[in-house]
């Protein structure tokens, strides 16, 4: 998954490396929204935002989370990550009929801090496209009964860090096989802090009961476009593999010998 998903990104990032280059002569136009796949109801919604036309990541990541692919994306603060995934995953859930098991949420966006960020971005979009989406909020310090109680209303999108899942597991607020039912998308949003807060057993208690055919999007901060360096395709390899969120046959190749021997030693 990681591998196609990488070697499209990086396509992009030569082909925008060559305009940068090659520059003025023949400008490429750049893709629209709709031309990209958007829904009209979410075009709409963003006009309403004054978002005209997609940033660099979300021209690369919309399509392919349209099409269904696991996505490892990294791109600068700021640069639209957020909405690279929210847009999609919004329009999966409204218009795709998938299970409708309201034991667990459809969607689960993972974030190491900023819960309240991520939900204020989604409510406001449902609100603007006007559809019947539900997207909640958890947080660890909340007790076993509140949230009972937002996991009552039946949300499509749960927002939380990844420390409440297990407090919903054993509290049995969420029952590991009503994620298994009805799990279809699942974020990691700022991937890199979430691994690197600790969250790994809570991201574990959660992986266990991922079903195998829910996508799974890696979103990231970088300096750069995409991450190319060696050190960080390891790191998030590595993620993959730990967090068993590569669940088909994967087959990855390595520059160095050196490379597949940690690759190993790290699964
Ligand atoms: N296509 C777009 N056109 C114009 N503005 C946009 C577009 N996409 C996002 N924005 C705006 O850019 C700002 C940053 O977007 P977003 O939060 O998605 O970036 P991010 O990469 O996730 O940043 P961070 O790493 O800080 O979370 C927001 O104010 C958002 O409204």
């Amino acid at each position: 998954m990681a591998e196609v998903t990488e070697q499209e990104l990086l396509e992009e990032k030569k082909n925008r490396d060559a305009e940068d280059v090659g520059g003025n002569e023949e400008e490429e136009e750049e893709l629209s929204f709709e031309e990209i796949g958007l829904d009209p109801r979410l075009i709409r919604a963003l006009s309403k935002k004054n978002i005209q036309k997609p940033t660099p990541i979300q021209r690369v990541a919309i399509p392919l989370i349209l099409e269904g692919k696991d996505v490892v994306a990294r791109a600068k603060t700021g640069s639209g990550k957020t909405f690279a995934y929210l847009f999609p995953l919004l329009q999966k859930l409204f218009s795709e009929r998938g299970p409708k098991n309201k034991a667990a949420p459809n969607a689960f966006i993972l974030v190491p801090t900023r819960e309240l960020c991520q939900q204020a971005k989604a409510s406001s979009l449902i609100e603007l496209c006007r559809v019947q989406l539900k997207v909640v909020q958890l947080m660890s310090s909340m007790a076993a009964s509140d949230l009972r109680t937002a996991l009552g209303g039946l949300p499509d999108i749960l927002v939380s860090t990844p420390g409440c899942i297990p407090k919903c597991l054993s509290t049995g607020v969420l029952q590991p096989s009503s994620i298994s039912g009805a799990l279809q998308i699942l974020v990691l949003d700022e991937a890199d802090l979430l691994l690197s807060y600790g969250y790994e057993d809570d991201l574990r208690a959660l992986t266990a009961h991922i079903p195998r055919h829910c996508q799974c999007l890696l979103m990231s901060a970088s300096s750069r476009y995409i991450s190319c360096s060696t050190c960080d395709k390891l790191l998030y390899i590595l993620a993959l593999l730990k967090l068993e969120l590569v669940q088909k046959k994967v087959l990855i190749f390595t520059n160095t010998i050196d490379m597949g021997f940690r690759l190993n030693a790290g699964n």
